[in-house]
């Protein structure tokens, strides 16, 4: 049986014949060379964020301002990095976090990203804004868990569609965001007045759905006249600033799988969470890409995980860049992390294996690091991994 940690040993005899990795192993430096080598503007779609970017940069310091106290002589010589969220069995605590419009970064997008996913034994969720249709995502990542991720439109008929159609497409869980029901401020995407969407990029889900479609007058091909329509009636429609927790129930009436609310900081709107009979929350500031001086995603964590228990799964992303930084999340409560933004570099960098690279990276540092901290798995991931602050 491999496992993740054998891309090491992997990567050292490698270099017995002279072939060394084409990518960085630290996500870190390969970000750093994806500012280089990716398109200005969409690369500055990725790598930027709300304001001054200062939620950004918390997000990373939460993580640096935390240390891991290893122990020894605990036998961990077999590892079992799976765990099990909703009924289901991950391979590792580590899922793809929903990023649209991704075929700035790569035509193949969304497909390279289902196939590397699906390869690797890493669950993937597809955004409402992915550059290809859902289906044509689940479809790449066929044998592959994948949950779907909701840009909770204000025409309902659409919500519905999109319902209907991912759970039929294979997606097994719903990941609603609840942070991004109007784009943030961004300065770096405004400076150069780029917005994908306008062009097109990111509104395949919504160009192929029976609902949008009759919405923006049928036929609809997508072409043409028709088309700068669409895009106007996909900016207008696109999110529903209006929404409040009496609307969760709809969901709950058209979803039959569990669902999850992406976008989470507040203690007191996890137990909302809770009282609303949702099954998860994915504890995230949307990577620093939405409120610009909200707090760091980590720092939120802990109160959050105490908030809910075990009544209901708390996952986590924003700011995960090292097999380290997914011990200390799981470390502060979560049950599972998502990766975003190295993936995506990845993907700009060298396609489907560019984002296999990455993946790799994370997961096989994850394993090392696990074993070198003195735990097995991750129930035993607990905070007297962390140095007290
Ligand atoms: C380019 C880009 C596009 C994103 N698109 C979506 C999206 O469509 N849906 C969503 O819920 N989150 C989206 N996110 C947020 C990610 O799911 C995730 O919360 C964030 O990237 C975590 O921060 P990190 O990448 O710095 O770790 C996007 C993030 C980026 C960078
Ligand atoms: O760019 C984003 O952060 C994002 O989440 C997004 C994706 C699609 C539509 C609008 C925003």
């Amino acid at each position: 049986m491999s496992s993740p940690a054998d891309f090491q040993n992997e990567i050292y005899l490698n270099g017995l014949g002279d072939v060394r990795p084409e990518l960085p192993t630290d996500l870190t430096v390969l970000e750093r060379l994806a500012g280089e080598r990716i398109a200005p503007a969409a690369y500055g779609y990725v790598a930027g964020a709300a304001g001054t970017e200062s939620t950004a940069r918390a997000n990373r310091e939460a993580f640096e301002r935390r240390r891991l106290v290893p122990r020894m002589l605990r036998d961990v010589a077999v590892r079992d990095l799976s765990v099990r969220l909703f009924g289901q069995t991950l391979p590792v605590p580590v899922l793809l976090a929903p990023i649209g419009v991704l075929a700035i970064m790569h035509p193949d997008g969304d497909l390279a990203v289902a196939r590397a996913a699906a390869d690797l034994g890493v669950p993937l969720v597809v955004s409402t804004a992915a550059s290809h249709s859902m289906e044509q995502a689940a479809e790449a990542n066929a044998g592959g868990l994948r949950w779907f991720q909701l840009y909770w439109s204000s025409d309902r008929d659409v919500v519905l569609s999109f319902l209907t159609r991912a759970s039929a497409a294979g997606y097994t869980t719903l990941v609603v965001t609840l942070d991004t029901h109007t784009l943030g401020w961004r300065p770096r995407d405004l400076d150069l007045a780029y917005l994908p969407f306008l062009r097109g990029i990111g509104v395949t889900n919504y160009f192929t759905d029976p609902a949008f479609q009759r919405a923006v007058g049928s036929p609809f091909d997508g072409d043409g006249a028709d088309r700068e329509a669409a895009i106007m009636r996909w900016a207008g429609t696109f999110g529903d600033p209006s929404l409040t927790w009496d609307d969760l129930d709809f969901l709950r009436e058209h979803w039959d799988g569990p669902i999850v609310l992406k976008g989470i900081q507040h203690p007191d709107d996890a137990r909302r969470a809770v009282d609303a009979g949702m099954d998860g929350v994915v504890v995230s500031n949307h990577g620093g890409r939405q409120v610009d001086g909200a707090i760091g995603s980590l720092d939120a964590l802990p109160r959050v995980a105490a908030a809910v228990g075990d009544r209901i799964t708390v996952l986590f992303d924003s700011g995960i860049r090292t097999g380290t930084d997914v011990i200390k999340a799981l470390a502060l409560g979560a049950k599972a992390v998502m990766l975003g933004r190295p993936y995506a570099y990845g993907l700009g960098l060298a396609g489907e294996a560019g984002v296999r690279h990455v993946i790799r990276c994370l997961l096989a540092e994850l394993e090392i690091a696990m074993a070198l901290v003195g735990v097995t798995c991750p129930a035993e991931i607990t905070p007297e991994l962390l140095a007290s602050a």
